[in-house]
């Protein structure tokens, strides 16, 4: 017996690892596909037979209900769980047509369907994806790592490198929870910069403020103008990220580079300065704020760490944030400049060069 189990957990952790590589680019793909779906207006169906009928339902409810962060409730349906339907049109027009049926009525171009089956094979599970298809729906096809039926009518096809029902099924639930989660993310950010110019956070991060620290994740902040964004941005973004969980970046707003920096700063106007920072990889949210100083925007977030630049740690300028993080029980962390470049040097060669 022992040797079932550990053979079984040994099997179902290298059918995950191995995905990494075989389903890696395509679970990232579906995720912004749904993103685009959903943030777009439109809506998801999902469905599977048996085990994969309950992955179904269980990955609707992660969109209709809540995966990590909160946010607004997203549309996405699995089309597996209304015993009437399921009955009448397996009753009236056949086991076949039970998925199918139910494309027909509630997908419109531009929805998404994730049809899962371990087999690849189950006619009903097929015959939906054709459907979607000739009705502008983009299909998502689940299967294990054998090519079935449902290779033909799907638009992404997302294969679990084994031919185990059981460790095909673990594996797709894992890939499942990693598309939500990259969804989340994509949708969240997308929804971002969260722009304000009162100097309190926007209620959506200060519920995400409190959702991480339900979940125990650390909350890593770092500031500044980040005018002109050059690779020393980049390298001590990253750096900061490397400190906890979840990374914000509080930038001044226009008014307040003016007010530190002179009549012709910033250069770029915070909404792009904004927008460029939250696409960066290590950054997961943007905050402007109005204060010469984000000691008040510190007081509500109360990060784990704060980070700034090494030059501050000699003392020799001030760190009005040090007082407020350390009070709510952060520390204070300074980065190297490992990249001998700023903003300053790039303006000038500018001006040399024109
Ligand atoms: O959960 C399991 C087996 O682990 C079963 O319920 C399994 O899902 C059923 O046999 C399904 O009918 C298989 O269909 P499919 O994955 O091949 O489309
Ligand atoms: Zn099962």
């Amino acid at each position: 017996m022992d040797i079932v189990i550990a053979e079984s957990l040994r099997q179902s952790a290298r059918v995950k690892t191995r995905a990494v590589d075989t389903a890696g680019p395509q679970v990232a793909e579906a995720a912004r596909r749904l993103a685009d779906c959903l943030g777009g207006d439109h809506r998801a169906f999902i469905i599977g037979n048996g085990g994969s009928a309950a992955d179904a339902q269980h990955f609707a409810a992660e969109f209709t209900g809540k995966f990590q962060l909160p946010r607004q409730p997203l549309p996405v349906l699995a089309l597996s769980t209304d015993t009437s339907a399921l009955t009448c049109i397996g009753n009236d027009y056949g086991f076949e047509a039970i998925f199918s049926r139910q494309v027909e009525a509630l997908a419109r171009p531009g929805d998404v369907l994730i049809a899962i089956s371990t087999s690849g094979n189950s006619e009903n599970v097929v015959r939906a994806a054709e459907v979607a298809q000739e009705n502008g729906v983009f299909v998502i096809g689940m299967t294990g790592e054998r090519t079935g039926l449902l290779d033909a009518h799907a638009d992404l096809m997302i294969k679990a490198p084994s031919s185990s029902t059981a460790r095909i099924q673990e594996c797709q639930m894992t890939m499942l929870h990693i598309i939500c989660d990259l969804t989340e993310r994509i949708l969240l950010r997308a929804g971002s910069p969260a722009v304000t110019t009162s100097g309190l956070l926007p209620h959506e991060l200060l519920e995400m403020r409190e959702e991480w620290r339900r979940q125990g994740l650390s909350v890593v902040s770092t500031n500044g103008c980040f005018d002109v964004i050059h690779a020393g941005h980049l390298d001590s973004l990253s750096r900061a990220a490397s400190f906890g969980d979840v990374l914000v970046v509080l930038i001044n707003s226009d008014e307040s580079v003016r007010r530190a920096k002179g009549e012709n700063r910033p250069i770029n106007p915070q909404r792009a300065r904004a927008g460029l920072l939250q696409a960066l990889g290590p950054v997961d949210h943007v905050f402007v704020f109005e204060q010469d100083d984000p000691a008040e925007v510190l007081a509500e977030l109360r990060p784990d760490v704060h980070c700034k630049g090494e030059e501050y740690a000699s003392g020799r300028f001030p760190v009005p944030e040090k007082e407020v993080v350390e009070r709510f029980g952060g520390r204070m962390e300074f980065l190297p400049r490992t990249i001998d470049v700023s903003t300053t040097a790039i303006l000038d060669r500018l001006e040399v060069i024109r």
